[in-house]
């Protein structure tokens, strides 16, 4: 447990300025799990310093690679070789990170020892069947909570076998557990997911060496990986997180008379789908600078203050937008008209349940939500919620940053009870804010 750091934002004049969101949390976890398998020394530029990420390395180093951080901010991970990973002699504590237990799960699976790993409270609700039942087809063993919950253990195996596995749930984790395991499986392993999914663990893998095969087949994308690879040592260099570009974006969206630049963002079509749902509700935001970095496309994100008006964001979007559906309720309890948003099921087990955070703060702010099924309604007036009220972060760093946000434009402030969980994935969060012209300040 540790204290809580509660943050108040007040209603804030036009913003403007340039800034630089820190490195992209999806793509940060696999540089250091990949450099940690690979031959030789990988070179990490523009990591994200976040605890989620620093959970990562410290599992990493557990089990044996090396990873160090030089003076100028670079990380440096040698790895052990596939399948070379040793068993870690205490728990893995990944603190309140889903992506690096999922991830993690799936690697050590395929390794010939057994692993205990634990979380927090978050954590520790979330539902891990999802990954534990594909890898007990490959040979390993778990013993969990009920309802597959941490702590749990992980018992790898010495012979696992490849598997040919449809998602149920579309899941760039699920999905990366299985290709995870699959690199010290002998053959081919194959994931097909109906929906597609960030694709940065197929992407990087390829960069390491690995053979990643993407074929359009009629159940789904099918990602195949031909099993014991010899990784080898690359350098990384990490794009600005989307997900955390749309904080200060949505910020641009709703403040009258802002304009602001957001610099160096991943725009990899299979993130962006919030920049696209923000104009699709009329919002100006242009890309500046297109160009290749670190093999994804990135550009500055140019935001001008335009009014905002409702729209219906289709189901087959989530995935590209997953965990930026509460900033974008956000940005529609701000617009004039009904905003739909279809298809949140799965917002129900991120940090927190996402889709009642949205309904009962939103709501308790003075703006109109229903939640009829799997889908959300925000009917917006043209004129923000009140707010006057204090948000209950429940360990979910987007919760707390998503509220901080709108207290920007509603006429009484908004108070979050503990936004330590900001530091898991956007660490200078409110000082990087308040450089563009938003108020959020530790004391009420
Ligand atoms: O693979 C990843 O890096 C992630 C996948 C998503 O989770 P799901 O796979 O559970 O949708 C996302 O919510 C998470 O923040 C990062
Ligand atoms: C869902 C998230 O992360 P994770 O699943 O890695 O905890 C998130 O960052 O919004």
């Amino acid at each position: 447990m540790h204290a809580p750091r509660p943050l108040t934002s007040r209603k804030a004049g036009a913003l403007s300025g340039t800034i630089r969101v820190p490195g992209d949390k999806s793509i940060s976890h696999r540089a250091l799990m990949f450099g940690g398998l690979a031959l030789g020394e990988t070179r990490i530029t523009g990591l994200l310093e976040g605890e989620d990420v620093l959970a990562t390395a410290a599992a990493m180093r557990a089990m044996g690679a090396t990873v160090t951080r030089d003076g100028d901010g670079q990380w440096r991970v040698t790895g052990v070789g596939v399948g070379g990973l040793s068993e870690p002699d205490a728990p893995l504590d990944l603190g309140n990170a889903g992506t690096a237990t999922r991830l993690l799960m799936g690697l050590i699976a395929a390794h010939p020892f057994t692993a205990f790993m634990t979380g927090d409270a978050s954590l520790r609700s979330r539902p891990m069947a999802r990954v534990t039942v594909p890898l007990e087809q490959m040979g390993a063993r778990f013993v969990t909570r009920s309802k597959g919950r941490l702590p749990l253990a992980v018992i790898g195996t010495a012979t696992p076998t490849p598997i040919s596995y449809t998602l149920p749930v579309a899941s760039a984790q699920v999905k990366s557990a299985v290709l995870l395991a699959g690199l010290n499986t002998p053959g081919e392993t194959s994931v097909i997911e109906p929906e597609p999914t960030r694709d940065h663990t197929e992407n990087m893998l390829r960069h390491f060496g690995a053979t990643v095969r993407v074929d359009e087949t009629p159940e789904g994308r099918k990602a195949t990986l031909v099993g014991q690879p010899v990784l080898k040592a690359a350098d990384v260099v990490v794009p600005g997180d989307p997900s955390s570009a749309a904080f200060p974006v949505v910020a641009g969206c709703i403040v009258p008379g802002s304009d602001i630049i957001v610099a160096g963002v991943g725009l990899n079509p299979l993130r962006a789908g919030v920049f696209a749902s923000l104009r699709d509700m009329g919002a100006s935001i242009d890309e500046v600078n297109p160009r290749v970095e670190g093999g994804e496309p990135v550009a500055d994100l140019r935001v001008r203050y335009a009014p905002l008006h409702g729209a219906e964001i289709p189901a087959h979007r989530a995935p590209s937008m997953i965990d930026e559906y509460l900033v974008l309720a956000m940005a529609a309890a701000c617009a004039s008209g009904r905003t739909i948003l279809r298809g949140l099921s799965e917002l129900r087990v991120k940090e927190s349940d996402r889709l009642a955070a949205i309904a009962e703060g939103l709501t308790a702010c003075g703006a109109i939500v229903t939640v009829a099924g799997d889908d959300c309604i925000i009917d917006g007036t043209g004129t923000p919620p009140k707010g006057g009220v204090t948000i209950g972060a429940k360990l979910d760093h987007r919760i707390a940053m998503s509220y901080l946000i709108l207290g920007a434009v509603t006429e009484q402030p908004i108070r979050i009870d503990d936004a330590a969980p900001v530091d898991t994935s956007f660490p200078g969060f409110a000082d990087l804010m308040n450089s563009l012209g938003l108020k959020i300040a530790a004391e009420a």
